[in-house]
């Protein structure tokens, strides 16, 4: 059910891009760190950020089919953030845009369920990113609940840090690297999946060009691909995420968007704006990009 509803969202709104929230106070724009007095009550800066985020959503709520949200940028300032996290996802929620929660949760089964109640069958939540170190039963009460709640996940396959290789290209058996064998494994989840697009889905980052168009092959979920802009990815870098018909992938951006009005040096009180200008230029960058693959 989720990766129909991310479809359908794609298609209407043409847009594969998905905006990441994950506000910290470099990216504040001075004004709103004078209105909440932050410098001497440190206790609003979740407001702050709340703040910040709704009048990004505002402006990007037309183009974008889901929004992601980084918890660890909102746990960083303890239960006002908390709640600040979980405002924004109501927000995204109001606005009509699917959320991605970005929580990398991941533990033995009977930890692993409680994080899947927790976090799956919150309204706000669509969808959830989740760590797959723990193997099978360490996934198996995601997956479970998420099937059971129509949400999706997308499981840690390819990340898109520099070190990544470390681990995750080890070489296993016949070859095979550790990424390799994770795949095979949540492949395995939702054999009897029905959709076009399985529910759980995998992260692989925009920095791997060559396995994204691998695993785009052995994966049937959808593909969350961040790493575009901040990290280096592009438009020509991630296209083989896609399917033919430009679906099976959302590619995120969060610094990139929502810091461009610091890159270009526009207004602070534009922030939001430019936030708008930026996904509109990633939009066309990747959309052209897709349009390039097509005619060949
Ligand atoms: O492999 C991964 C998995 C998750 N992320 C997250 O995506 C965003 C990227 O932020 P940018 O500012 O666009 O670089 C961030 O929330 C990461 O935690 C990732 O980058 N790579």
């Amino acid at each position: 059910m989720f990766a129909a509803k991310l479809s359908k969202a794609i298609k209407e709104k043409n847009n594969p891009c998905v905006v990441g929230l994950d506000p910290t106070m470099e990216m504040m724009p001075e004004f709103l760190q004078k209105k909440y007095n932050v410098s001497v009550q440190k206790e609003n800066i979740p407001q702050m950020f709340l703040e910040f985020n709704k009048n990004i959503i505002d402006s990007v709520a037309d183009l974008t089919p889901a929004i992601k949200v980084q918890v660890a940028f909102y746990e960083r300032y303890g239960l006002a953030g908390i709640e600040a996290f979980y405002e924004t996802l109501k927000y995204c929620k109001e606005k009509d845009v699917l959320t991605i929660a970005d929580v990398k949760r991941g533990d033995i089964g009977s930890t692993a369920l409680a994080y899947a109640e927790g976090l799956l069958q919150e309204p706000s939540i669509d969808s959830i990113t989740v760590n797959p170190l723990f193997g099978t039963d360490g996934l198996t009460p995601f997956v479970d609940v998420a099937k059971k709640e129509g949400k999706g996940l997308f499981i840690l396959l390819k990340t898109s840090n520099p070190s990544s290789a470390e681990l995750q290209d080890l070489e296993v058996e016949g070859g095979q690297k550790v990424y390799h064998k994770i795949s095979d494994i949540i492949a395995t989840l939702d054999e009897d999946c029905k959709g076009e697009y399985s529910d759980m889905g995998v992260v692989v980052g925009a920095t791997h060009p060559a396995q994204l168009a691998e695993l785009r092959k052995k994966q049937k979920g959808f593909m969350l691909v961040p790493g575009y802009g901040a990290q280096g990815g592009s438009g020509k870098d991630i296209v083989d995420a896609f399917d033919d018909g430009g679906l099976g992938a959302v590619v995120n951006s969060s610094r990139g968007i929502t810091s461009y009005y610091k890159k270009v040096k526009a207004d602070e009180k534009d922030y939001a704006k430019f936030a708008k200008k930026s996904l509109e230029n990633m939009i066309k960058d990747i959309n052209s990009a897709l349009a390039q693959k097509r005619g060949k």
